[in-house]
């Protein structure tokens, strides 16, 4: 048995007698725990059929959810919030574990969010004791039937997701939220149909396991290759749609690859050995996942958007609108002085009792409202065109 541990590429090979218990403490639960301070989280079992995937995960996720519950207990300074939701891909259709009645559901595209299922539903969880009776539901909700090498072989692609958000208890200023979903995956066995007599219903189970198992193991061999810029087929299949995060996304993604030592598997064992290869070679790029990061990130968004939108007209403009600023300002303040000369003029000659020199009354109280017209009309084109460039000063700063 070998584990991956694509956040540092880790490998570990577990031999047959060594405990789930060794295998999760080792390959494992450093990238389930990742969960609790906000950056996502899988582990999936991959490997040939009745080699140990559905043994291993439940041995996993068991152990996983204690460690889940002793940190929280622990952690007495956060609240914490845990959602449950789980499908199976069954035949290539999307089914709600917890909800079996509604049907297919269908997969979405969101812009932030990535694939979605539509009408997923999300428990939240009370206690550890809720948490392991939920898993207990999805286990016996799953698709598994009798095959030659397995008589509970899983028919269909497991996923349980847990979905774990915390805040600090008291408010010190920052809200330090984290958000994070856990993702424990059983796959479907890989297997020949040889190997298994399959017909019927078995056969077509056989050959929408083998195709998305298939795609999967493209996907790897793509991502590993390195290269930028060439095309990775996430959606050529659902469980590839939906595990895209976890392959190469932003997510920590541990791969428990299982085999047979019998001679008679020796050519799965090697494809299996194959898909390990090249699955070690993926980088992914997992990161912290803040509820305060995503609003700041909506706001510098929004600033951004703002600011392309003040500067809409050409540049050269502002500079332009500076200048003219200076001279309707300057033709004022030479108004203005001509007012006041003007008024003081005319109280003079008022209080001198005689008519001014070359302007009668009329003419001067015209001049004076011409001026102060202008002025005022002058004054809501400058409030008009500041107040745009004041607006623009304070987003410039
Ligand atoms: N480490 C182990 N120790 C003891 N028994 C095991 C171990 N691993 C698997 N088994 C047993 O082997 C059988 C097949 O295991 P399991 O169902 O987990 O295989 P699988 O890979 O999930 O198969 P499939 O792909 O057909 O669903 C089961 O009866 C299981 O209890």
């Amino acid at each position: 048995m070998s584990d991956l541990l694509d956040h540092t590429h880790l490998i570990r090979v577990f031999d047959p007698t060594c405990s789930t218990y060794k295998v999760y403490k080792e390959g494992a639960r450093d990238v389930a725990l990742s969960a609790l301070n906000g950056i996502n989280a899988t582990i999936f079992a991959y490997g040939q059929t009745s080699s140990g995937k559905t043994f291993t995960m439940r041995g996993i996720t068991e152990n996983a959810v204690k460690d889940i519950y002793e940190h929280i207990k622990s952690t007495p300074e956060r609240d914490f919030v845990l959602r449950l939701s789980a499908l199976e891909i069954y035949n290539e259709t999307v089914v709600d574990l917890l909800n079996r009645e509604s049907g297919p559901l269908q997969l979405l595209d969101d812009p932030e969010k990535g694939t979605i299922v539509e009408k997923l539903i999300e428990e939240v969880v009370n206690d550890g004791q809720h948490l392991k009776h939920l898993i207990g539901i999805c286990e016996a909700q799953r698709q598994v039937g009798e095959t030659a090498l397995n008589d509970k072989s899983s028919r269909s692609h497991q996923l349980v997701r847990l979905t774990i958000e915390s805040s600090l208890r008291e408010n010190l200023g920052c809200v330090q939220s984290f958000l994070a979903s856990l993702n424990l995956v059983d796959l479907a066995g890989s297997e020949r149909a040889s190997q298994t007599n399959a017909d019927g219903t078995r056969l077509k189970e056989w050959s929408h396991i083998n195709r998305s198992l298939l795609t999967l193991t493209t996907v790897i061999r793509k991502l590993s290759d390195g290269k930028r810029n060439i095309h990775i087929p996430y959606r050529d299949s659902k469980l590839t749609r939906i595990l895209q995060p976890s392959l190469g996304g932003n997510a920590r993604t541990a791969i428990i690859c299982t085999m047979s030592p019998a001679l008679s598997h020796v050519e799965q064992s090697r494809n299996t050995l194959s898909f390990a290869t090249s699955a070690k070679k993926v980088t992914n790029n997992a990161q912290i996942n803040m509820a305060n990061k995503k609003l700041v990130k909506h706001l510098q968004k929004e600033v951004a958007r703002l600011e392309a939108e003040l500067r809409s007209p050409e540049p050269s403009s502002y500079s332009c609108l500076t200048t003219q600023l200076m001279e309707k300002d300057m033709k004022i303040q030479q108004m203005e002085r001509e007012v006041k000369e003007l008024k003081h003029q005319l109280e003079l000659e008022r209080s001198a009792n005689k008519e001014p020199k070359g302007l009668n009354h009329a003419g001067h109280s015209r001049r004076v409202s011409k001026c102060l017209f202008l002025r005022l009309s002058m004054r809501v084109h400058l409030l008009w065109k500041l107040g745009n460039e004041r607006h623009l000063e304070g987003w410039q700063q």
